[in-house]
C-alpha cells in the first residue's frame, strides 16, 4: 500500500469547519498539529491536571447532579435526560479547560447559548456537506438560512471565550493581590492556567486565538462526545434486557463505597461490565459518526481500491460499528459481553477495528478522561435511581437518518426508529465516500 496521509483534515475540512477556528488542534496540520498534539497529552498526563478533572467529576455528582435527579425522582417529574447530561459534560469540560465550573446543571437550568450555538453550527456543517458549495457560500454571502445560524453561532462561542478569559483573569489576580493562595487552586492546573502562565506544558503564552481555538476545541472534544453517549447508553439500557441493567448495579454495589458516592479512579477500573457495556454504546452510536480525510498522494486501500490524489474520503464509524464483516451476526444486538475476555477483563480490540475514538496519529487523548466520567455519572444515576424512557417517542441519530431528507435529518430529533437498522449493502457503501 502507497504512503497514506489521509489522517490530514486538509483545507476543505477547515473551511467547512471554519468555527473551531484555524489554530487549534481540530484545524491544524503538520507541525502545528503536532505542537497541539504535544501539548494535549502532556496536559492529560499531568498529575495535577488529573486531579483537577476526578475532582470535578466528584463535584458535578455531589452538588449538581443528585440534586437535580433527586428533586425529579421526588416529583416524579418526566425530564430530558440528554439536556441534563450535556450540561454536566459541559460543566465538566469548562471545568477542565478553564478552572470555571458555569454550573448549567443545576435547578434552575439557564439558558446555555453555547451548547445551541454548538447544535446550529453541527446542522449548518452538515449542510455544507449535503448541499453544493456556491448555495451555502451564497447563503453565507447573503447571511441567510443555516449560515446565518452558524455566524450567530460563532458570536456565541467568542462571547463564552471572552467569559472564561476574564474569569481567569480576575481570578489570578486576586490570588496575586491576596498573596494568601487557597491550597486548592494551587494544586491544580486547566489548559487556560498553563496557557496563561506559561507553563511548561504549553510553553511561552501563545496568542489570543491559539488559546482561544484550543479551548473551545477542548470543551467540544470532552462534552460532545461523553454527553451524548450517556444519553444513548440510557436509551440502551431501558430497550434492552432489564438484566444488563441488574448486572451493572451488581456489579456496582460490589465495587463501589455505599455511601459517601466517592469513588477513586481504582474502583473504577473494577467496574468492567460498565465499562464494557459503554464500548457497546460507542460501538452501535459513535458520537463522531464520520471522519473525513483528503488523501495527498494517489493511494490504493486495503480492499484493492485505488484513490486518486486529493480525494476527500468519508469513512463511516457509524457503519463500521454494524457491519456482519466486522462484529458478526449478532453486530445489531446491545451486547457488553462481546468486550469481556474469558479471564473477566477487558479485551483489548484494536483501534481500526473499533473506530470510535479514531485510530493512528489523531487517535483522541482523552479517551481514559471520557471512560471515567461517563463511569462516574452512569454509576451514581443507575446506583441511586431508574431510569425510564417515555414510550411512544422514536429516536434516531440526527445526522444519520437513513433517507436523509436534510431538513429532518438535522432538524428532528425524536422520530420512529426507521434508520438505525440499515442493511449491511448500505453500511458498505456508506463506509467509503469518494469523490474526485
Ligand atoms: C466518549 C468519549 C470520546 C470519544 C468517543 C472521542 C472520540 C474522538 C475522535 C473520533 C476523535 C478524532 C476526531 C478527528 O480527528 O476528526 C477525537 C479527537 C480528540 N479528542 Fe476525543 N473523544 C472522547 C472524549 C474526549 C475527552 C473527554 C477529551 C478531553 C478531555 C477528548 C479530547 C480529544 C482531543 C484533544 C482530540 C483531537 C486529537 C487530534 O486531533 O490530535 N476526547 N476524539
Amino acid at each position: 500500500m502507497a504512503h497514506c496521509s489521509s489522517n490530514i483534515p486538509g483545507p476543505e475540512w477547515r473551511e467547512k469547519f471554519d468555527i473551531f477556528g484555524d489554530d487549534g488542534i481540530f484545524n491544524s496540520d503538520f507541525e502545528a498539529w503536532k505542537l497541539h498534539r504535544k501539548v494535549a497529552r502532556a496536559l492529560f498526563s499531568h498529575q495535577k491536571f488529573q486531579q483537577l478533572a476526578t475532582k470535578t467529576m466528584q463535584e458535578i455528582t455531589q452538588k449538581s447532579l443528585i440534586p437535580v435527579l433527586e428533586h425529579v425522582s421526588e416529583q416524579n417529574k418526566e425530564f430530558d435526560l440528554k439536556h441534563l447530561l450535556n450540561r454536566g459534560t459541559f460543566d465538566f469540560a469548562c471545568a477542565i479547560t478553564t478552572g470555571y465550573n458555569p454550573n448549567f446543571l443545576s435547578m434552575e437550568q439557564p439558558e446555555v447559548p453555547f451548547l445551541k450555538a454548538i447544535d446550529n453550527a453541527c446542522e449548518a456543517i452538515f449542510f455544507r456537506y449535503v448541499f453544493p458549495e456556491r448555495l451555502w457560500k451564497l447563503q453565507k454571502w447573503m447571511g441567510i438560512g443555516k449560515e446565518r445560524k452558524l455566524s450567530n453561532g460563532w458570536r456565541s462561542l467568542d462571547c463564552f471565550w471572552e467569559e472564561c478569559l476574564s474569569y481567569k483573569r480576575e481570578k489570578r489576580s486576586e490570588v496575586v493581590a491576596t498573596t494568601s493562595k487557597n491550597e486548592d487552586e494551587e494544586s491544580f492546573i486547566d489548559l487556560l492556567e498553563c496557557y496563561l502562565s506559561g507553563n511548561e506544558v504549553t510553553g511561552a503564552t501563545p496568542n489570543e486565538k491559539v488559546m482561544r481555538d484550543n479551548v473551545i476545541a477542548l470543551i467540544l472534544a470532552a462534552e460532545g462526545t461523553t454527553g451524548i453517549t450517556l444519553s444513548w447508553f440510557f436509551w440502551l439500557l431501558s430497550k434492552n434486557n432489564p438484566l444488563i441493567e441488574a448486572k451493572i448495579r451488581e456489579e456496582i454495589t460490589e465495587n463501589l463505597p455505599i455511601q459517601p458516592m466517592k469513588f477513586t479512579l481504582e474502583d473504577l477500573s473494577k467496574l468492567v461490565y460498565l465499562h464494557a457495556a459503554l464500548c457497546e454504546t460507542l460501538r452501535l452510536f459513535p458520537p463522531i459518526p464520520f471522519q473525513l480525510r483528503k488523501n495527498e498522494e494517489t493511494d490504493t486501500l486495503p480492499s484493492g481500491h485505488e484513490i486518486k490524489m486529493n480525494t476527500d474520503v468519508l469513512i463511516s464509524i457509524y457503519a463500521i460499528g454494524r457491519m456482519r464483516s466486522v462484529w458478526g451476526e449478532d453486530c445489531y444486538e446491545f451486547k457488553p459481553e462481546r468486550w469481556i475476555s474469558e479471564d473477566g477483563q477487558i479485551k483489548h480490540v484494536p483501534p481500526q477495528k473499533f473506530f470510535a475514538f479514531n485510530a493512528g496519529p489523531r487517535i483522541c487523548p482523552g479517551r481514559e478522561i471520557g471512560f471515567n466520567l461517563m463511569k462516574i455519572i452512569a454509576a451514581t444515576v443507575i446506583k441511586n435511581y431508574e431510569v425510564q424512557i417515555l414510550e411512544n417517542q422514536g429516536v434516531i441519530p440526527k445526522v444519520l437518518d437513513a433517507n436523509c431528507e436534510a431538513e429532518n435529518s438535522v432538524h428532528v430529533e425524536h422520530r420512529t426508529h426507521r434508520g438505525i437498522k440499515m442493511d449491511e449493502a448500505r453500511m458498505e457503501l456508506q463506509n467509503l465516500v469518494l469523490s474526485g
